[in-house]
């Protein structure tokens, strides 16, 4: 069969992948875009992870404003969750998210087809689609494959059917008692939505604190949160045996430095982790080599081993972030046109939905001292933010790295309400090289969240004279 021509070629309509077919679709290149699934158009952001799991968080916030309502003077009935509702808020959402994606295929011109590709030849894919094959050849080829949920290989996980995030965001019923294997962000984000739906929920990580990449008293301060809202947690604690069906009743045996117990529950979620879609798709075929993990081998500029093939995204080892995988497309975009582009010294930061947010931009100060770098540090409670009191939001702090010689910023992180906006704050100003004391000596609206910005800037000790 000889292939159909294309100028380009898009596998995976991820954040990355859809942005390369809109933009070169429409400048008159010939594109097609192969995505394995109808309910994966847009990639997996808007459909399972995070704008889904977003959407569920918010129930859970609402679930969890309305039992506390008294404290601000409501005065409400008894109130219950209704799983089945949750979802189709969520499937709406979701609906209307591929409606808006399929839309935009449809103005740019490009071609979407609907089927798993696989590489037969270099820059040639094989798909199977509306129960035809199709052989298709791109003068250039761009790859955003994506990760699924990785399943630890602890004996009994696999035969227990055990939920991913795809999964219980999925679910129109409650679990009895949820078992979450990981405290990363998936970890973190899912057991306190279901706590506030109103599960019972244990947390099992093997790491030693939750959040493994943060600081110990951010991460200390995260796992008193948690216990204050009854989510059970053990640390440091490997799986070691799982039996029963998750759905209906769950036992996962854990070792820890106190010992061995067995946890027993109706459902079990594995959040441990992301393993790339490269395996079994002739990536080899293609002359695309993989490193040992299992990601796409690529170049700051996102050049894979074979001659024009680019990967972007988290298959390309990307950090696990949308708007990583979407700066990943302006690079390959603007390296096309001619630019010197790179994925060198991104500043990429992060918010993770818990209640209140943890976001980050820069460094922390487990970072800064794996890198030998001198940092000046200041923090500030979130119950000294003006903001925080009239809402009660008080739990959290704030905290700010400044270079130890001089005025640059170096890192913020905060846990507190509405982090995630006022990080785009600080990464602002990092951005645009101003000094801390910029930040220190602005008027800030009052009451914000990032008016205590000023008071977190004030408490940075001053240079030392040494
Ligand atoms: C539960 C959860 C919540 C998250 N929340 C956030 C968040 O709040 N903020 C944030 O920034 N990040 C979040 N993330 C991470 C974020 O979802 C990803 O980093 C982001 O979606 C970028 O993915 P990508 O573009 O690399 O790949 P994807 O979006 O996964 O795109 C890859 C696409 O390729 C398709 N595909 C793969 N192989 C083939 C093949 N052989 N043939 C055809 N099609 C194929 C897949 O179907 C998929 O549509 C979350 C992750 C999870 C798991
Ligand atoms: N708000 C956000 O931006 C957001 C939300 C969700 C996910 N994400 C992205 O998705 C990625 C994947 O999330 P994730 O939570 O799956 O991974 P993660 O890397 O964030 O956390 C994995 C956790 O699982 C634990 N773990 C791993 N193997 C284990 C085992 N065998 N037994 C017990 N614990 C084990 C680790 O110690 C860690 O706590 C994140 O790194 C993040 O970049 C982002």
């Amino acid at each position: 069969m000889s292939p159909e021509q294309f100028d380009i070629l898009v596998l995976g309509s991820g954040a990355s992948g859809k942005h390369v077919a809109w933009h070169m679709a429409p400048a008159g290149g010939r594109t097609a875009v192969v995505e394995w699934e109808h309910r994966m158009i847009g990639g997996a952001c808007p459909n399972t992870n995070c704008l889904p799991s977003k959407n569920e968080i918010w129930s859970a916030k609402v679930a969890d404003l309305v039992r506390h309502a008294a404290a601000y003077g409501t005065v409400t009935g008894p109130s219950s969750v209704d799983m089945a509702r949750v979802r189709q808020r969520k499937r709406n959402m979701v609906e209307a998210l591929i409606a808006v994606h399929m839309e935009r295929f449809r103005a740019s011109g490009a071609d979407l087809i609907i089927g798993k590709g696989r590489f037969v030849a270099p820059k040639t894919l094989e798909v199977r689609s509306d129960g035809k094959t199709r052989v298709l050849r791109g003068d250039r080829v761009f790859l955003n494959l994506g990760t699924h949920a990785t399943i630890p290989d602890v004996p009994g996980l696999p035969a227990a059917g055990p939920l991913t995030h795809v999964e219980a965001l999925e679910l129109d019923r409650l679990p009895g008692h949820l078992i979450v294997l990981g405290g990363g962000y998936v970890g973190l984000e899912f057991a306190q939505a279901y706590r506030r739906f109103g599960s019972r929920v244990t947390l099992i990580t093997r790491a030693p604190q939750l959040a493994p990449r943060e600081d110990p008293d951010v991460a200390g301060a995260l796992l008193q949160i948690f216990k204050s809202e009854g989510i059970e947690v053990l640390p440091s604690a490997q799986p070691v045996w799982v039996q029963g069906r998750s759905g209906d009743h769950v036992s996962v045996r854990v070792r820890s430095p106190d010992g061995e117990q067995t946890i027993e529950g109706s459902d079990l979620l594995v959040a441990a982790g992301r393993t790339p879609n490269t395996a079994g798709i002739g990536l080899e075929t293609a002359g695309v080599e993989l490193d040992a993990r299992g990601y796409i081998k690529v170049n700051d500029r996102l050049e894979t081993t074979a001659p024009d093939v680019w990967a972007m995204g988290e298959c390309a080892g990307s950090p696990q972030f949308t708007h990583a995988a979407v700066d990943d497309f302006r690079v390959v975009r603007d390296n096309q046109a001619g630019g010197h582009r790179t994925t060198r010294d991104r500043l990429i930061p992060f918010c993770m939905f818990t209640d209140p947010q943890l976001a980050r931009v820069g460094l922390n100060e487990r970072e800064a001292k794996s890198r030998g770098v001198e940092a000046r540090v200041a923090t500030l409670p979130m119950s000294d933010v003006l903001r925080a009191a009239t809402t009660g939001e008080t739990q959290g702090f704030m905290k700010a790295l400044v270079d130890a010689r001089s005025d640059r910023i170096l890192g913020f992180t905060m846990l507190g309400a509405e982090a995630g906006e006022v990080v785009a704050v600080v990464q602002t100003a990092m951005l645009a090289g101003m000094p801390y004391t910029g930040l220190r000596d602005a008027v800030l609206t009052h009451p914000t969240m990032a008016e205590g910005l000023g008071s977190l800037f004030a408490k940075v000790p001053a240079r030392s004279t040494r």
